[in-house]
């Protein structure tokens, strides 16, 4: 498929949700927020299997989750946790005094982060949302996680954390309760975390009645390759992001048709002995390669597409990296694959999809903060600056916005 081809499918095909997805998750939004815990139980029920009696998790069992793990287990946690915290610390914006202007920042006081847990475990989603969190002084973080089993390695995870607010529930249903509060979770001011098609819609549809960090919906990966690409990397770095979610999407890219072909070939044979290869097919399309005839035609399809991860294993991977300016983040070279940015390379895994790369960014400490100006003016840059203003004041014809300007000036 050419270029243009693929981005008139892929625009054709993007999982822009339709009226009855839209629909159903109005409909679970709706009951949490009329019938708060009760809904929780009949979703909890309907979607994940469970009976609760609570949906609050006893701070004993997140430290039995600790002890059950092992320690290199324990270690791993804490070494990544570590490198998230050196990375977001050094991007931490600080307050910029100018005298007159500044700009002062304060953590938000009470947030919601969703751990994903429907097809797998996420103890890596706990330290790419909360570390940030706790890095901008964050006090009070409420965690919901469809995460059933006793002793896991996601309560580990929180429990290394110092988190103690956790609740079992998932899908549409935890971030209404979060949006709304229920007798049991806490209404929040902002939600953050990633989660699947439904996660990803309820935050969509609940903006504004509560803040979102971005949409970080099912998982993404664009990967362009030279003739020398190794194969068999190739395909398990397709298969990584493929296997979180049948509606992942990868998209495999080159110029050069003939090994687009053997990693589609090797891909088959590989796929027979993967596992969660059901989840893989499902994901995988037919259409997801492509064969561009020029570098530039590369760009402006990633520039269009925004992935949530780009994948440069290609000989010329500076100059095209230089060139993009819309992606959730892109990985440089075969020795770094994007899944060693979902584990251990410091910045959030936690990404925009679904095109959303053209205007949010992936998750970091600023997102955790909110900032007010303080303008603080001396009579001597009042008078400098007040001109200009009583011009357009008295353009807009908004007699008091002149009149409260001019007063000061007589
Ligand atoms: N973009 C990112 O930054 C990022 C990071 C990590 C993971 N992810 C994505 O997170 C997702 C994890 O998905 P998951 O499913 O394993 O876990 P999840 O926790 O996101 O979703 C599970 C929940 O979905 C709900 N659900 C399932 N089927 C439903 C239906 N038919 N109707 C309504 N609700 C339903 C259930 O309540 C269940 O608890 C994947 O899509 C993965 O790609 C994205
Ligand atoms: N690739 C996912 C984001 O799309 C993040 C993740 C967590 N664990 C493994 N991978
Ligand atoms: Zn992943």
């Amino acid at each position: 498929m050419n270029v243009a081809s693929f981005i008139s499918t892929f625009d054709a095909q993007r999982g822009s949700a339709g009226f009855d997805d839209y629909k159903d998750v109005m409909e679970i939004i709706e009951h949490v927020r009329s019938d708060g815990d009760r809904a929780l139980h009949d979703y909890t029920a309907q979607f994940d299997n469970q009976t609760l009696d609570t949906f609050k998790v006893d701070k004993a069992a997140l430290k039995d989750s600790y002890d059950a793990i092992s320690s290199e287990e324990r270690e791993a946690l804490e070494t990544i946790k570590r490198r998230i915290e050196h990375y977001q610390k050094s991007i931490k914006y600080t307050d910029m005094d100018h005298g007159e202007f500044r700009y002062v920042y304060h953590p938000l006081e009470k947030i919601g982060v969703y751990v994903p847990g429907g097809t797998a475990l996420y103890p890596s989603s706990v330290l790419m949302t909360v570390v940030p969190a706790l890095v901008a002084g964050v006090k009070e973080i409420h965690v919901v996680t469809p995460t059933f089993e006793e002793n896991n390695i996601t309560f580990a995870a929180l429990y290394i954390c110092g988190i103690e607010n956790v609740y079992k529930v998932g899908g549409a249903q935890a971030i209404a309760a979060l949006a709304y509060g229920t007798q049991t979770v806490p209404k929040v001011d902002k939600i953050v975390g990633p989660g699947n098609y439904y996660v990803a819609l309820a935050k969509r549809l609940l903006f504004g009645e509560v803040g979102i960090d971005m949409i970080a919906g099912p998982s993404e990966i664009l990967i362009y390759v030279d003739q020398d690409a190794h194969i068999d990397a190739i395909v398990y770095d397709l298969f990584a992001q493929a296997e979180h979610d049948a509606n992942a999407r990868t998209f495999l890219i080159s110029e050069d048709e003939s090994i687009i072909k053997k990693i589609e070939e090797r891909l088959e044979q590989m796929l027979a002995n993967q596992p969660r290869s059901s989840i893989i097919r499902a994901s995988i399309k037919d259409n997801h390669y492509a064969v561009v005839d020029s570098q530039e035609a590369l760009i402006s399809m990633i520039n269009h597409i925004a992935p949530e991860h780009v994948s440069i294993q290609h000989r010329d991977a500076d100059r095209i990296i230089r060139n993009i300016k819309y992606a959730g983040a892109v990985f440089n070279g075969y020795y770094s694959p994007e899944a060693i940015g979902d584990y251990a390379a410091g910045p959030s895994h936690v990404l925009p999809t679904d095109k959303t790369g053209r205007f949010s960014h992936g998750l970091n400490v600023n997102d955790f903060l909110t900032s007010h100006a303080v303008i603080s003016l001396e009579k001597t840059t009042y008078e400098d600056i007040v001109e200009p203003a009583k011009t357009i004041a008295r353009r807009e014809q908004l007699d008091a916005h002149y009149q409260s300007l001019n007063i000061r000036t007589e």
